[in-house]
């Protein structure tokens, strides 16, 4: 599935309010890995929602701009399961008790830059929320790695965005974070 970089045919509505608290107390992070900067459009309305610090992954080496090659790349990482080295330190994860984790769709599992971010740090007992941007594809063998890759945190129902659905994403995202109970709803 190629990648494309989509901007919304009418700008998407501002976000008018500011940021909420999340629900309980807790504190946020937002971790995500973007190639094209679909992924972090998505991490910016989450981040527009909730109160929360939020972190781009970096890798060492920065992947291609050839699609070919980088194709070619991804399917031997991801036959490896080679965990690409990052040049994103993330201090202090342990105050965090909500971690989101976004990445795109690549060779139908989530980017390897993932696997390194949740093979690096111990997310023991806290909550992990996945988020994803892709094409077609289903997003269900990237939750299941992320649910073995960090097996001693509560990982909930996490949010994919497919290409083509850039316009009405936001809502989407609004209404996922009410109904995983990270945002209250308002009555
Ligand atoms: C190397 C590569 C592999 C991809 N593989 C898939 C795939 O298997 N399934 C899919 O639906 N989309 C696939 N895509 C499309 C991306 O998931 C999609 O363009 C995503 O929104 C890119 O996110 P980003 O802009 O945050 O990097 C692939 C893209 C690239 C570059």
């Amino acid at each position: 599935d190629e990648p494309h970089k989509e901007l919304p045919d009418t700008p998407p509505a501002e976000n008018t309010e500011d940021p909420t608290a999340p629900a309980g107390d807790r504190k946020v992070l937002i971790i995500y890995f973007s190639h094209t900067g679909n992924t972090r459009t998505i991490a910016g309305y989450i981040h527009d929602m909730v109160k929360s610090d939020m972190v781009e992954l970096e890798t060492e080496d920065t992947y291609t701009d050839d699609y070919d090659t980088l194709l070619a790349q991804i399917r031997q990482e991801v036959a490896d399961e080679y965990c690409p080295p990052l040049a994103t330190r993330i201090e202090n994860i342990s105050l965090y008790d909500v971690i989101f984790v976004g990445y795109p769709i690549w060779v139908e599992t989530a980017a390897p830059p993932v696997r390194t971010f949740l093979t690096s740090y111990d997310l023991s007992g806290k909550t992990v929320v996945p988020f994803c941007t892709s094409g077609t594809s289903s997003a269900e063998t990237s939750y299941r790695l992320v649910r073995s890759l960090c097996p001693h945190s509560t990982v909930l129902e996490g949010i994919q965005i497919r290409r083509g659905t850039y316009d009405t994403a936001r809502e989407r995202v609004t209404e996922w974070l009410r109904r995983i109970g990270i945002v209250e709803s308002k009555e």
